[in-house]
């Protein structure tokens, strides 16, 4: 990518400090990304152009999948203690009539909540800590990346940063560009956006009250052309508001006590604290490419959603998720490079999806006034049929990534393993805690030698499932897809299965080249049928 850098080339003189990787943006995006690399023993540095977390609240939701990954990261149990779970997402008619109502679990498949609201400052100053204990990690403030330019298709990266008024040099194996909807890092990929139609302006504001507020624990919105609106609870006595202003309206205090009547009286009440207000021009837009040789983009660098669906930084988190245990296999077992490719094609199409469903969700809300429109916006309390409504109900989008080397052709290929509770050290553990950081094979039946031989090669742990404890969750799953036994990647995504009557991982000739150490090849097994007895 010589020819296609962004920044200045050489006005640094003097020799860089070489660094695994280096991440653009400590937003909890890039922060999380730099915990799940340091639990795996890579080292990171984060530079973000500003000293301090940034005051004021943006994303407030996540759904279960993104507890997980904080989970990973290492602080699910912080971030319960500053989450509030949610009921889930009601959409109302202009009258504040229930047209449909897609309620959440308090434990959902990955073993959290499917919604959970919070502060986004709390949640960042929470990483930030998480970071501050890893030595693997370092985050440079006040760091503005002016130029990343990689040396050569195999060489390494070269970042110049602006610091205190003097520039410095950087260089690294690979760059995460996590550096927000006007990335830098996105032109040195060369990316242009791909734009996915829907461009509103909003206007969003936070409130703190003691005020009696009409709320049901989850989020309204409300489907009225002429006045569409979002509200939610985000903490004890915080809560959030969108509304989709006229051109000619001003939010003065007339107006907000008009807006928030249907929730709560601020006629005579002073207790009622507009504590930010920010006009938002909601997009949604795709990177056309999220990776140029070592240099890749994450979360709103690679994609922007409306909120309507609560998934933008869920959909970032997932992406780092996606690309950390990736990039630390070939950083620190050698394995093929080749394995990055997969990072973009995993996650583009699911990012695609959840942007393609919140402006569904928005179009819902806000779109058509004529009287098709209302029928249309009253059938969804009859069959929820608004093309892509439907997706609401399953909003955390628990379906299979693209069939790929690493997410091989079965039923239960793609997707996610659940979390249930299983018995640890004479106790009880989250499934995911007992697997550990690496591969896994969650298998009913013994494993033949040969299979046993491949999750070796792989680091993986071997769980049986008569020895979980858990509740039948994984003995139901496995049956259901009709498997013997499946590979989990770290990512928790099911890489392969063993077919129900025994057999091998079915797809290992595709992902073995990929996933091989240079230090500890797998070896393919000739034929490896599973050993039927119940006995080890
Ligand atoms: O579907 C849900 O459970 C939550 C949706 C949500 C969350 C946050 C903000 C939103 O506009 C929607």
């Amino acid at each position: 990518m010589t020819e296609d850098q962004t920044g200045p080339r050489d006005s640094v003189s003097g020799p860089s400090q070489h660094v695994p990787v280096v991440i653009v943006g400590a937003g909890p995006v890039g922060v999380t990304a730099a915990l799940l690399l340091a639990r795996r023993g890579v080292r990171s540095v984060v530079l973000e152009r500003h000293r301090d977390v940034y005051p004021l609240p943006r994303a407030v939701a996540t759904d279960d999948e993104v507890c997980r990954i904080l989970q990973a990261a290492g602080i699910h149990e912080e971030f319960a203690g500053l989450a509030r779970p949610a009921r889930g997402l009601r959409l109302l008619d202009a009258r504040h009539r229930v047209i449909a109502e897609f309620l959440r679990s308090p434990r959902g498949h990955h073993g959290f909540p499917q919604t959970s609201m919070f502060d986004q400052p709390e949640l960042e100053r929470l990483l930030r800590t998480a970071l501050a204990r890893r030595p693997e990690c370092e985050l440079w403030g006040g760091a503005e990346v002016v130029g990343v330019r990689q040396e050569g298709a195999e060489g390494p990266v070269h970042v110049t940063i602006r610091q205190d008024g003097s520039e410095r040099r950087l260089s690294a194996d690979f760059v995460l560009g996590c550096d927000g909807a006007g990335s830098l890092t996105r032109e040195a990929v060369g990316a242009v956006w791909e734009d996915l139609r829907f461009e509103e302006h909003w206007t969003v504001i936070d409130v703190r009250t003691g005020l009696p507020v009409r709320c049901w624990e989850g989020v309204d919105q409300v489907c009225a052309p002429h006045r569409p609106a979002t509200f939610m609870r985000i903490g004890e006595n915080r809560y959030r508001w969108e509304f989709r202003l006229r051109n000619t309206e001003q939010l003065d205090r007339e107006l907000l006590r008009e807006l928030v009547a249907p929730w709560v009286d601020i006629s005579h009440a002073d207790d009622f604290h507009v504590i930010r207000e920010a006009q938002y021009t909601f997009r949604a837009r795709i990177a056309d490419r999220w990776r140029r040789g070592r240099v890749f983009v994450l979360g709103d660098a690679a994609h922007l959603t409306p909120p309507f669906v609560g998934q933008g930084l869920c959909t970032g988190l997932r992406d780092a998720h996606n690309l950390t245990w990736k990039l630390a296999r070939v950083l620190q077992q050698g394995a093929d490079e080749r394995l990055l490719d997969s990072y973009e094609r995993e996650r583009k199409p699911h990012a695609r999806q959840v942007i393609r469903l919140a402006v569904a969700a928005g179009w819902a809300m806000t779109g058509g006034q004529d009287a098709a429109a209302a029928l249309r916006r009253a059938a969804v309390g009859a069959a929820c049929r608004i093309p892509g409504v439907t997706g609401l109900a399953n909003r955390n989008l628990n379906h299979p990534l693209p069939t790929g080397p690493l997410t091989r052709r079965s039923r239960l290929g793609g997707t996610h393993a659940p979390q249930p509770w299983v018995s640890a050290d004479g106790g009880r553990a989250r499934l995911d805690d007992v697997l550990g950081d690496s591969f896994a094979v969650l298998t009913a039946v013994p494993l033949t030698p040969s299979l046993r031989a491949v999750a070796d090669g792989l680091g993986a742990r071997i769980v049986h499932l008569q020895e979980t404890g858990d509740d039948g969750t994984l003995a139901a799953w496995l049956r259901a897809g009709r498997a013997d036994a499946a590979l989990l990647r770290p990512d928790r995504v099911v890489l392969d299965v063993v077919p129900a009557g025994g057999g091998d991982f079915t797809g290992i000739a595709a992902w073995a080249p990929l996933l091989s150490s240079m230090r500890r090849p797998i070896e393919q097994p000739v034929s490896a049928p599973l050993l039927r007895s119940t006995t080890r």
